[in-house]
């Protein structure tokens, strides 16, 4: 089993190239769909970017042992629950692809092994990132700047030196322009796979 695991700060642009990486990989690899408890945006679709759940779906689900890890973000509208679940999802044969953060891709790296792990972190320039990520809330019916600026400060501590280096991330992909940075990331996954 094989789990490319993309990572990166909020508007680093991991959507957009899990999304084209995926389309590109043949065979196209399997997702690894987490659980948050945090309202859906416009663009999105239960079960496509997450399954969208309940606090006490989660609970329910830690009672019968599936949470792999789980973390519980603090937001101006409530805390937010990210969760990964071995619900029958994994099988041993096949290549899986997920986006995560750092504090999820070391205990899922703990439960399968390193062996297992191909880590993409990806980083644009913060000046940048804001850029982007200013400019896909005006996209939102309701743009919600609060929650972006608390999450553009949390990645400084999130994604710290410290803990990229504790979680053995070593390669970084520069995501300035998308076809270049999808060209190194396509070119290092069919090279770990
Ligand atoms: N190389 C690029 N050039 C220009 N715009 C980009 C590029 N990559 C991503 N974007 C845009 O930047 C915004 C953020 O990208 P995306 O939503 O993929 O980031 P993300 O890392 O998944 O964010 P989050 O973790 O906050 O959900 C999007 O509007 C996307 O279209």
């Amino acid at each position: 089993m094989k789990i490319i695991y993309f990572m990166g700060k909020s508007a680093s642009g991991k959507d957009t190239i899990y999304r084209k990486v995926k389309e590109k990989l043949n065979p196209s690899p399997k997702e690894i769909i987490l659980y948050t408890t945090r309202p859906i945006r416009d663009h999105e679709e239960n079960g496509r970017e997450y399954f969208f759940v309940t606090d006490s779906e989660i609970a329910q689900m830690e009672n019968e042992r599936k949470i792999i890890e789980k973390r519980v973000y603090h937001t101006v509208y409530g805390d937010w629950i990210y969760a990964t679940a071995d619900d029958g999802q994994f099988d041993d044969n096949s290549v899986y692809m997920t986006i995560g953060t750092l504090e999820s891709y070391v205990p899922i790296r703990a439960h399968f092994g390193a062996e297992t792990m191909i880590p993409v972190y990806l980083e644009v320039e913060d000046g940048l990132r804001l850029e982007r990520a200013i400019a896909r809330e005006r996209t939102q019916k309701t743009a919600k700047y609060e929650e972006m600026c608390r999450r553009f400060l949390a990645d400084q501590a999130d994604f710290s030196e410290e803990k990229l280096k504790a979680a053995n991330i070593i390669k970084r992909f520069k995501n300035e322009d998308r076809e270049c940075c999808l060209k190194e990331v396509l070119s290092y996954i069919e090279h770990e796979l």
